[in-house]
């Protein structure tokens, strides 16, 4: 018999609390780490009598059998990502810590990522670290990539009162200044009545903060009416070390992970007379799941004070509010077309018009690095150009010369987003496309509903220094089934015409392309190559586009 060779799941450990009854700790770490993709390994800190509503006894495994445990899984079967959840207290933590530090003196490489869950408390209420000491966990905050606590946790470590959106950042900073790396300040608990009841007739909402020196992000979604939140705590960090280890960055692990509870919370069922676990149900992929990502200078993330108040035009514009994946930005205008195709991007007026004349309809210019006005001449013979010619040409970067001559579209990074008039390019008619470099740029994209969402780069590419890794046709196919169901997709960076054939079959709908077009011996052959490529895939259920974007086609 055959076998084909699958990819190899990376090992996760779980250095957490036995649950007998298999809601939460090891057992549901296992689970999740399995669902997700990831081999799961266990470092058991103690044994529970447990069930749905009560904790009759903790017994802490002995400081010989811990650190046995860790000796012997570090000896055969190093971890990719670590989560810790349940540690009996202070001198289990102490424990863990000195095990951490005396690899790192011995030179036994560098740590991988870890998630640090501060268990107290289990969902049917009973105490399982019932030591009351707030710095209990802070010999391991040197060795901790994010602490993930819930509303009470946080109170807890901080002494803070969790009663308002500032009082969540206020204890992230005294966790931060204790030595954590990141805060994950779960908002599960938090504000029933208060302040995130905003939009949706008053629907709850889930509010997670992730707090850093250098990251400040919130992730947003309905709150689930369920009561069945068993092991939530544990299923949230495990699933985060498993997306960690197959080397999503935070942010974007972090929007999976809000998926993964949010379907796993939908779908639970009670088995005991207290709360029933999650369910598992695989690597999310509707973007109905997934949260939504306040932009800078909406309403919510200035609750948190994370940004300043803005009082321009494009303050009304940013969605502040509405359901978890609709907001009250107005739509961009439609591409006229589901699909863009094969998309190349160019630097000059002249390979703008070679490229009409070969008979392109999608394409770009992306001229770096000039004044407005040295390009203004250009752009607006280029946009002449591609009214007459029928094409769709998408401008780069200069947003206001694009209204200006009434080009068909603009093109914008996640950084120009920031700092472009969204609503004067709405206003004129054009439509807008953006950058997106993984889930979390996707999800912002998609709040602002643009025309099309182009992801990138899916291979190495000399021809721009990107602060991201390349993205590869995995995490495309997974991109492109979130976001092809809503709105034109768009592929770029390193496509080449042996490439272009896997990429098309990830069922995006376009190419873009630099090299490809501009280093061509044959610039006709190649945009033939890069099309049959197109034409030759088969195609996937993803290419399917919403009522929205097949009216038009
Ligand atoms: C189709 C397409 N996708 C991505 C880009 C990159 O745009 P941006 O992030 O604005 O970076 P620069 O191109 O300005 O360097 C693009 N131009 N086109
Ligand atoms: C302009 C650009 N933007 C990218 C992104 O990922 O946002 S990759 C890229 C360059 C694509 O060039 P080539 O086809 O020569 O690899
Ligand atoms: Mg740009």
């Amino acid at each position: 018999m055959s076998q084909v060779a699958t990819a190899k799941r990376p090992i996760v450990w779980t250095i957490a609390g036995s649950d007998s009854g298999g809601g939460a700790g090891i057992q549901a770490d296992l689970l999740t780490i399995q669902d997700l993709g990831g081999h799961g390994c266990s470092v058991i800190t103690a044994l529970t009598a447990q069930s749905s509503v009560a904790v009759d006894h903790v017994e802490p495994v002995s400081d010989i059998g811990f650190i046995a445990q860790l000796d012997t899984l570090w000896a055969d079967l190093k971890p990719s990502a670590i989560k810790i959840g349940l540690l009996t207290g202070p001198a289990q933590a102490t424990l863990l810590a000195d095990w951490f530090a005396a690899g790192a003196a011995q030179g036994q490489g560098a740590l991988p990522p870890i998630v640090l869950d501060p268990v107290l408390v289990a969902s049917s209420g009973a105490m399982l670290n019932t030591v009351e000491a707030s710095d209990q966990f802070d010999a391991l905050l040197p060795y901790v990539d994010l602490i993930t606590p819930n509303g009470d946790e946080l109170a807890a470590l901080t002494g803070v009162v969790i009663d308002s959106p500032g009082a969540v950042v206020q204890a992230c900073e005294q966790l931060l200044a204790r030595g954590a790396r990141a805060v994950l300040a779960k908002g599960g608990h938090l504000f029933v009545q208060g302040e995130h009841r905003h939009g949706d007739k008053d629907a709850p909402r889930c509010v997670d903060l992730l707090y850093s020196a250098e990251r400040k992000a919130l992730f947003d979604g309905p709150r689930i009416a369920t009561h069945n939140t068993h092991g939530s705590g544990c299923t949230l960090s495990s699933a985060l070390a498993t997306v960690l280890a197959q080397d999503y960055v935070l942010e974007d692990a972090l929007c999976v992970v809000r998926a993964y509870l949010h379907n796993g919370l939908v779908a639970s069922q009670q088995y005991g007379d207290g709360p029933g676990p999650l369910a598992r149900t695989g690597w999310p992929t509707q973007l109905e799941s997934f949260p939504r990502i306040p932009l800078p200078g909406s309403a919510l993330r200035r609750a948190y004070g994370l940004d300043a108040p803005l009082l321009t035009d494009r303050d009304a514009y940013i969605p502040s509010g509405g359901t978890e994946q609709s907001n009250t930005a107005i739509p961009f205008a439609d591409c006229d077309v589901a699909a863009l195709g094969v998309y190349p991007v160019v630097d000059s007026v002249d390979w703008v018009e070679q490229l009409l004349t070969l008979g392109v309809k999608t394409l770009q210019l992306r001229i770096k690095d000039k004044s407005a006005d040295e390009v203004e001449q250009d752009i607006a013979r280029a946009i002449a150009l591609g009214h007459a010619f029928e094409a769709r040409l998408f401008i780069n970067d200069y947003w206001q010369l694009a209204i200006k001559h009434g080009a068909y579209g603009v093109h914008l990074g996640q950084e120009d987003m920031a700092v472009a008039d969204l609503a004067a390019i709405q206003r004129a008619g054009l439509k807008l496309g953006l950058s997106t470099h993984g889930y979390y740029e996707i999800l912002r994209a998609h709040a602002l509903q643009p025309s099309y969402i182009a992801m990138g780069h899916i291979f190495p590419t000399p021809t721009k220094a990107m602060p991201s890794a390349p993205q590869g046709l995995e995490r495309l196919s997974k991109y492109v089934a979130l976001v092809q169901p809503h709105r034109p997709a768009v592929a770029i960076g390193g496509i080449d015409i042996p490439r272009a054939f896997e990429v098309a079959k990830s069922g995006v709908g376009s190419i873009a392309v630099v090299r490809a077009v501009t280093q061509a011996d044959d610039i006709g052959a190649a945009l033939t190559a890069l099309q049959q490529a197109f034409d030759s895939a088969p195609t996937l259920p993803t290419q399917t586009l919403s009522p929205e974007c097949t009216a038009h086609a």
